[in-house]
């Protein structure tokens, strides 16, 4: 392992060279114009120029950049000097050519000389299209491509219409009046117009002439021929208001955009495509900030995927013939009526499986009349949710129609108990509102980029010469599921085998083939989304599948690969594995399932325990009614816990067999119902047992302190705890065989694999490969229990603000009542706020950074294994009491605590009294606050304090993950490759 993690990192650094193009913006740094000559070998008085034109088009450029919706380029991009150029030209033709200065003196006649006798009448238009093109390169100046193109669509606009206004003035020659030429088309025009005008007549070169500016519209526009009808629509849908947006064809059924224009109130601002920022002109929907806060977050910033894929798409036709790949006109085929667009060849696809299933109507005809884009259908909607059904899991289809009111502007609320519920005593809960998870951006059936792919599959299975087509895709939100029906006699390992030259064709490491796919004789193919959507948890539990139910245990999954919702039933799972590499979805997962339970259920049916010794993750839920003791941080008092549940199923059990119930529910029926009573002489009131869901954060902390219990605890849950209504779910970032042993794994029946590192974590999670291929960001591979093939989802996001609301409300509504009997965490001290539930970290990193007298934060996140934002924020805190000194870049900090102040530090963050400081020496006032502090670990005498720093980081070392070594920093790749065994 050492060996890969080294040769990985030295290929990823390989090939991480300077020269590379900067993806944010879509062009290499080495197109950038060659740097002008150093200032230092310019004259004085010219530097002097040049610096004040710098400061004007700086001022200038800043006020463009304030108009409308702020920008900032990086100034390493800015162009001001270029762009003030531009305004001022601009300013100068328009005085002469809008505002009259023609006639007064030289300067009049000057300008007004060079331009019209260049261009004609064409110089009226001319300031405008300067202050666009100024405009452009004020605010954007990055988008060297998109400025590039306007900037020609802007030069053959005006040769166009030169040349036009030149055949309209009747063609002039130099011989007539200098006037004559100039209220034409200038030099420019009489050059364009009179040789095509005496070639093919006056009427033909002004027919040209129009088809140039007509090109020049398009260039200008980035709009390709098959796409005009689409934007025409676009066009006079927005001029008569009935559209904000960019036309993006019709809504889908659970396009949920009039959503966000309710919600928004105010009307977004049209967009123009000349003026806005690419990834916005181009781009149909500006998803909602809060919506996308952190999802998909990622070190690399890349230019909008959906260009790439279109070019790919050209690139593949060997024939050049780019349109028809795209799906346009085949030979042979018949004619369509003009204005009427061809079906694509995604479309003719989609056309076929409807034929295939006897589903109506053909989306291409359909689409054509509309002049927009089909709807696909989710063909095996209904098998899907039966089967799913079946294993706790329910899931519907994409074009299954949301219950959502268009008008009224509330979000459809999540369902809720039919009965208000009451809870002990005469306390009402209200669980918490909708608009709590607000809706996330419409789905996309379809996009360019799956055209470009179905174009590229059926052009490699042609180059390889097997018989099969592309019968359809169904789009999920990160990747998208191509089906491949092969013709009679074909083999199926003929596509299978083609794999790799299908990862060469669409340009995605990612490919993963389904043979078959289940329920269906067609292979799948599942490529990732150049266009990947957010599936937002709001969005999962308002779905038509959540609504179907008001089961407490039901948890938004995410969608799966057929755009459908996909919710489960925790209570059905019964317990649940959550594994996969670091970063790639688990604690967002973890969050998404308590948030939807704190949202759908009261405390009174669902109680839980969560155990985070990461101590990060699950804080935000501390205090919430539902926990039934404070969340647990020790891996030590988490292995007590589980004792706990152990006990708390006995006496359930007990309770089950004695009243002759085979199950909680059964059982809590009967208890609300009033039939059953305790026996003659009990005091004990009868009351229903609440749910209990078991989370733990990091199943691996636990197994290194109590392997033996913590396996024996969960094995007795996990096989008897169904019927008593406790339920588990374990995550882990180490799937491996020492964390979740063969034991754990026999009774632990879902699971839910996120990307992992290796195919041998894969198959102990899901006993076969498949999540070493996962993309990672909430791509998950599901498996219920009883499936026999995981599915793969995208899981539901839900941002840290969506959290914080929803605990709030909860919180609100009722104070967390914890039982004594669970596993008590230490009784906390008056410790400072800005501390928080930081104390105990806070400490160990004093001790740490005081013993080593060295103050640096990689340190504390490789000692203590906490993140880089964590470590930063102890980091803060020891600044703020003056342990360390103030930050000085990336060098370490000064220790301002010398080893044998330490235990005054350490009692004072702890908030105690240190009274005995003038006559103890701070050694025994140490022992002694340390001994106060921790009074449940067995006491011990130091002889120093030296000694007990030994001891504190003795035990640090310990607690680390057998003998792993971190590097930080070098990993380029952020492979989960930088833990590496060393052996020690
Ligand atoms: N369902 C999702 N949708 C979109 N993005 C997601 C989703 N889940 C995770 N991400 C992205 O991946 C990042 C890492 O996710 P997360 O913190 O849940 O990973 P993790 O597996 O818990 O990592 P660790 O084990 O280090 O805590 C998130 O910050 C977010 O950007």
């Amino acid at each position: 392992m050492a060996t890969r993690t080294s040769s990985s990192r030295t290929g990823s650094s390989t090939k991480r060279t300077p020269a590379r193009s900067n993806p944010a913006n879509g062009r290499k740094k080495s197109t950038k114009p060659a740097p002008a000559a150093p200032e230092h070998d310019l004259a004085w008085p010219l530097r002097a120029v040049r610096g004040a034109w710098m400061g004007i088009g700086r001022v200038v450029g800043g006020a463009f950049r304030q108009i409308g919706s702020k920008v900032r380029p990086e100034m390493e991009d800015r162009r001001d000097g270029t762009g003030l150029f531009l305004v001022v030209v601009a300013l100068v033709v328009a005085s002469v050519e809008w505002w009259g200065l023609r006639d007064v003196g030289a300067y009049g006649t000057w300008v007004h000389n060079v331009v019209a006798g260049s261009i004609g009448y064409m110089g009226v238009l001319l300031p405008l299209v300067l202050l666009i093109g100024a405009f452009r390169l004020f605010r954007y100046p990055e988008q060297d491509a998109v400025n590039n193109r306007v900037g020609i669509g802007f030069a053959v606009g005006i040769a166009g219409g030169a040349g036009l206004a030149h055949a309209v003035a009747g063609v002039p020659t130099v011989s007539d009046a200098v006037e004559q030429m100039w209220a034409g088309g200038g030099i420019l025009g009489f050059l364009l117009t009179s040789p095509l005008a005496g070639l093919i007549s006056r009427w033909g070169a002004l027919v040209v002439m129009v088809l140039l500016v007509f090109l020049s519209l398009m260039i200008t526009t980035a709009t390709p021929l098959k796409r005009i009808p689409e934007r025409v629509q676009a066009g006079y849908r927005w001029l008569l208001g009935q559209d904000t947006e960019t036309y993006a064809g019709p809504r889908s059924d659970h396009d949920q955009s009039y959503l966000y224009e309710e919600k928004d109130k105010k009307p977004r601002k049209p967009k123009k495509s000349l003026f806005a920022r690419k990834d916005k002109a181009d781009g149909v929907y500006d998803v909602d900030e809060h919506v996308t806060d952190g999802a998909y977050e990622t070190a690399v910033i890349a230019e909008a995927e959906k260009a790439r894929s279109m070019d790919a798409s050209a690139a593949i036709d060997p024939s050049g013939d780019s349109a028809r790949s795209a799906g346009t006109p085949d030979d042979g085929e018949p004619d369509v009526p003009p204005g009427v667009r061809r079906p694509t060849a995604a479309e003719k696809a989609m056309a076929k499986v409807k034929e295939r299933v006897g589903l109506g109507e053909d989306p291409s005809a359909a689409s054509a009349a509309s002049g927009a884009e089909p709807v696909t259908e989710a063909l095996d909607a209904a098998a899907l949710n039966e089967a799913m059904a079946e294993h706790g899991a329910t899931g519907s289809g994409p074009n299954e129609t949301q219950v959502i009111p268009k008008a009224g502007t509330q979000l459809p609320p999540i369902p809720q108990r039919t009965e208000q519920l009451q809870l002990a005593g005469d306390v009402t809960y209200t669980l918490p509102q909708s608009d709590y998870l607000p809706a996330g951006p419409p789905s996309k059936d379809r996009s360019e980029a799956n055209d470009a792919v179905v174009a590229a599959l059926t052009h490699t299975m042609q180059q390889f010469k097997v018989d099969a087509q592309v019968t359809g895709f169904s789009r999920g939100p990160t990747v998208t599921r191509y089906e491949i029906e092969l013709s009679p006699g074909t083999k199926v390992e003929k596509v299978t085998a083609l794999s790799k030259n299908i990862s060469y064709a669409v340009a995605s490491s990612d490919v993963r083939i389904l043979s078959p796919i289940p329920g269906k004789s067609a292979i799948g193919i599942e490529i990732p989304n150049a266009d990947k959507e957010v599936v937002v948890l709001g969005d999962v539990l308002r779905s038509n599948a959540a609504r179907k139910t008001d089961h407490p245990m039901v948890m938004g999954v995410g969608k799966d690969v057929e755009g459908g919702f996909v919710v489960a039933n925790l209570a059905k799972m019964p317990h649940m594995l959550v594994a996969g590499a670091t970063g790639a979805g688990k604690s967002s997962f973890v969050n998404s399932m308590i948030t939807s339970i704190l949202m759908r259920s009261t405390p009174d049916e669902v109680r839980m325990v969560m155990v985070d010794p990461k101590r990060v993750e699950l804080t935000a839920y501390e205090g919430v009614p539902h926990l039934i003791t404070p969340i647990i941080t020790s891996p030590k008092k988490a292995a007590e816990a589980l004792q706990w549940v152990v006990k708390e199923m006995d006496t359930r059990y007990d309770d089950l067999a004695n009243f002759g119930f085979k199950h909680i529910d059964d059982f809590n029926k009967a208890v609300r119902a009033g039939k059953i009573t305790p026996p003659a002489g009990s005091q004990r009131i009868l009351r229903p047992y609440p749910y209990l869901l078991v989370i733990v954060d990091e199943l691996a902390d636990l197994m290194m302190v109590a392997p033996r219990d913590v396996e024996d605890s969960i094995v007795r849950i996990t096989q008897l705890a169904r019927a008593a209504g406790i339920h588990l779910v374990l995550a882990t970032q180490r799937p491996s065989v020492d964390v979740v042993t063969g034991l754990i794994k026999a009774n632990v029946p879902s699971r839910m694999a996120f990307a992992t590192s290796s195919v041998t974590d894969s198959r102990v999670v899901l006993d076969q490969p498949g999540a070493e291929k996962l993309l990672g960001q909430g791509d998950a591979l599901f498996l219920p229990m009883g499936a026999s093939k995981p599915m793969r989802v995208q899981g539901a996001w839900v941002t840290e603000s969506e959290i914080h609301r929803v605990v709030e409300h909860v919180k609100g509504q009722l104070s967390a009542v914890y039982r004594e009997d669970v596993a008590v965490e230490a009784p906390k001290k008056q410790i400072d706020e800005d501390i928080g539930d930081d104390l105990e970290v806070l400490l160990q990193a004093t001790e740490l950074v005081v013993t080593t007298q060295f103050g640096s934060t990689s340190m504390l996140q490789r000692k203590l294994r906490v993140g880089f934002a964590k470590a930063g924020r102890l980091m803060d805190l020891l600044e703020s009491r003056g342990v360390v000194g103030a930050s000085e870049g990336s060098k370490a900090r000064d220790v301002l605590v010398k080893p044998d102040d330490l235990p005054q530090v350490l009692a004072a963050m702890k908030g105690e009294s240190t009274g005995s400081e003038s006559e103890a020496s701070p050694t025994e006032a140490a022992l002694v606050d340390n001994a106060k502090a921790n009074h449940e670990q067995p006491q011990q005498e130091y002889s120093s304090a030296q000694d007990y720093s030994n001891d504190v980081l003795a035990d640090q070392e310990a607690a680390l993950p057998e003998a792993v070594d971190y590097h930080d920093g070098g990993d380029d790749d952020g492979s989960s490759d930088a833990w590496q065994l060393t052996g020690r």
